[in-house]
């Protein structure tokens, strides 16, 4: 069977992956790829990595923004897929291979086929970190070109292709990254009582940490707390003198988002304490929660329910985070989550998502737009 073009198309971003803000390869890929479609309604403004791209309407009343993120994640790629990951060590492991590939196919099919309204594309990069949209959303382009509307979509391993899911209000947590450097005593392994051992200090701390979500948060109000990432010592014979513990923090409601912190801030005062350590808290990078514009998600719900070979699932609330929530909190809108089926999911070395969904998308997207923009 022949491959869908923009199946294709996200095998080739699916090769080049790159981390937040270094998307240098996969923003001159989509730029070649908009040169080759008809320049008359196209308008194209970069912003650091990443692309602007206005079509511009027939008779316009308003804009349309629809917007994909661009960067890959510091995974090693255990596919096997003949078009795997060729940047060693990072992958497309959260779809924004599919996200790029189905903007394009809207991109392609109305520059071809334009409608009264402009439609704003946007091709956002460092979406896992440490975040794009929001700097996107201050900057003078967007300023001049801000959409009345907007809409993205996200893959989801775990619906089949075909199936799309989203809710009215609430979609997607509130996210804060969390870095706790400690600072000890290093020392030779067999004179323990010389030293303070940041291993102890850390694994210490990660247990404790543990009691946040389950002792000090509603349990009727969701939250998370993974860590990560665990890094400390040099070689075996050594008491360690530092350890980074590397995670996120994920609430559904913002004064969660507090009451999380101020209970870290005191179990790692009591760590510091407890183990005659320094310790140093940086909340990174943090997301405003997903918030989809009840009316607005209510009709594309409905309006996606009408079509024929698409099952609409109305879904719960996901703990995961998106810099997107940052543009709905500016302009009314809302995301959706694309099913596309595979064993493996988000953020795993062997997601697989079928690339059926790559044409379902399309189709009903660029129904949706059309149906707005008529
Ligand atoms: C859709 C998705 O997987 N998004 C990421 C966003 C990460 C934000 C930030 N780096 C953090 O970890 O808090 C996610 O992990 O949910």
């Amino acid at each position: 069977m022949e491959l869908h073009p923009f199946a294709e198309i996200r095998r080739s971003l699916h090769q080049i992956p790159e981390l937040g803000f270094q998307e240098y390869k996969t923003q001159a890929f989509i730029l070649n790829y908009l040169q080759s479609l008809e320049q008359e309604k196209l308008e194209i403004k970069l912003w650091k990595t990443g692309i602007f791209v206005k079509i511009k309407g027939i008779n316009p009343v308003k804009t349309i923004g629809y917007r994909a993120d661009m960067d890959g994640l510091p995974i090693k790629e255990e596919t096997g897929l003949t078009y795997s990951s060729t940047h060693e060590g990072k992958m497309h492991a959260c779809g924004h291979d599919f996200h790029m590939s189905i903007a394009l196919g809207l991109i392609s099919h109305f520059t071809a086929n334009p409608v009264n309204d402009h439609l704003l594309f946007i091709f956002q990069p460092a979406e896992e970190g440490p975040g794009g949209a929001e700097p996107m959303l201050k900057s003078d382009i967007m300023k001049e070109w801000k959409p009345d509307m907007v809409m993205a979509l996200h893959i989801a391993p775990e619906y089949p292709a075909g199936t799309i899911a989203t809710k009215e209000g609430l979609l997607f947590a509130n996210t804060s990254e969390l870095f706790i450097d400690l600072k000890g005593k290093g020392g030779h392994a067999a004179r323990p009582h010389e030293a303070n051992d940041m291993i102890i200090a850390a694994c210490m701390l990660i247990t404790q940490l543990q009691t946040v979500i389950s002792r000090n948060v509603d349990p009727l109000d969701s939250a998370v707390l993974t860590i990560g990432k665990l890094t400390a010592g040099t070689v075996q014979n050594i008491i360690a003198e530092t350890a980074r513990i590397e995670g996120t923090i994920r609430t559904l409601s913002g004064e969660s988002m507090v009451r999380v912190k101020e209970r870290l801030q005191s179990i790692v005062s009591g760590i510091e304490t407890g183990y005659s350590c320094e310790a140093i808290i940086d909340y990174g990078a943090m997301y405003h929660q997903v918030y989809n514009d009840p009316a607005l998600s209510r009709e594309f719900i409905d309006f996606a329910g009408l079509q024929e070979e698409i099952e609409v699932v109305e879904c719960g609330e996901a703990m995961t985070g998106e810099d997107f929530g940052y543009m709905l909190k500016e302009i009314p809108g809302f995301m959706f989550w694309l099913g596309v089926g595979s064993d493996y999911g988000l953020h795993h070395s062997k997601l697989n998502p079928d690339e059926k969904a790559i044409e379902t998308a399309i189709s009903l997207s660029a129904s949706y737009i059309e149906h707005k923009s008529s």
